[in-house]
């Protein structure tokens, strides 16, 4: 069963059509990957779907349900999770207060079990606004796990991580994945390629090309318009 789909979801900004008529499917189990070039309309993509940015026209399917009237917060409720290209932590506040906020209870082996997910149990009680920027990155993710997720929705979360930092990030995915269904904005192209069971491509609001990563890496319409790679 598909856990999220669109249909012929748009926004538009003005005169500007950033989404424009999106069909989408996400099957339960799946990591995608959205890729595309900058102002592609990734983001208002995923703001839509998760309930943050109001559809101009179009529909979201969650679980079955048409989710498309339900503000971000009920989407929640439902399901799903987000992460946001900007870090969005308590920065003042411990690990593990943060973590407990996000879980709505402050059992230790609960709060415990978050950070096990994502590997920064030995840090708890540090100040999260102390933490190095991959760890802040690490933490963002904990609280989206937090509440279980049915869908997990990340937005660039490898962005400004070091190339070590960027492993220990594929990892997580890898643990994750075995619990949880997840929609990735990503530019970097060596995660999409070894993550993501399938990949969307948006150009300019629109759907370019949808499929396995093997597909989409050859695609001569997606090598011009995205990759940069010279086809004959
Ligand atoms: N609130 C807004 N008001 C006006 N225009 C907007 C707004 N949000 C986004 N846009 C425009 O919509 C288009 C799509 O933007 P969006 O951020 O969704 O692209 P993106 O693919 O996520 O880009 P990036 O990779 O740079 O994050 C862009 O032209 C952007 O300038």
């Amino acid at each position: 069963m598909m856990l999220l789909e669109t249909k012929k979801l748009s926004r538009r900004f003005g005169g500007l059509t950033a989404v424009d008529g999106v069909d989408f499917s996400l099957p339960e189990g799946q990591v995608h990957a959205l890729i595309g070039p900058n102002g592609a309309g990734k983001s208002t993509f995923v703001g839509m779907v998760s309930g943050r940015i109001r559809a101009s026209e179009g529909e979201v399917w969650f679980d079955g349900k048409n989710v498309t009237p339900l503000p971000a917060h009920k989407r929640i409720r439902c399901g799903m999770a987000y992460t946001f290209q900007i870090t969005a932590i308590y920065a003042r506040l411990t690990l593990f207060d943060n973590v407990a906020l996000a879980l709505g209870s402050r059992n230790e082996e609960e709060v415990q079990a978050v950070l096990e997910r994502v590997g920064l149990t030995d840090r708890v009680d540090q100040i999260a606004g102390t933490l190095s920027y991959g760890h802040q990155r690490l933490l963002e993710i904990a609280m989206g796990v937090a509440q279980n997720p049915r869908l997990l929705i990340l937005d660039e979360p490898t962005q400004g991580l070091a190339e070590s930092e960027i492993e220990g990030f594929k990892k997580l995915i890898d643990r994750l994945k075995a619990d949880t269904t997840i929609l990735l904005i990503e530019h970097n192209m060596d995660v999409v390629m070894s993550l993501a069971d399938a990949i969307t491509v948006l150009e300019t609001g629109r759907v370019l090309a949808s499929g396995a990563p093997e597909q989409i890496q050859t695609d001569p319409r997606v090598q011009d318009a995205y990759l940069g790679t010279v086809s004959c």
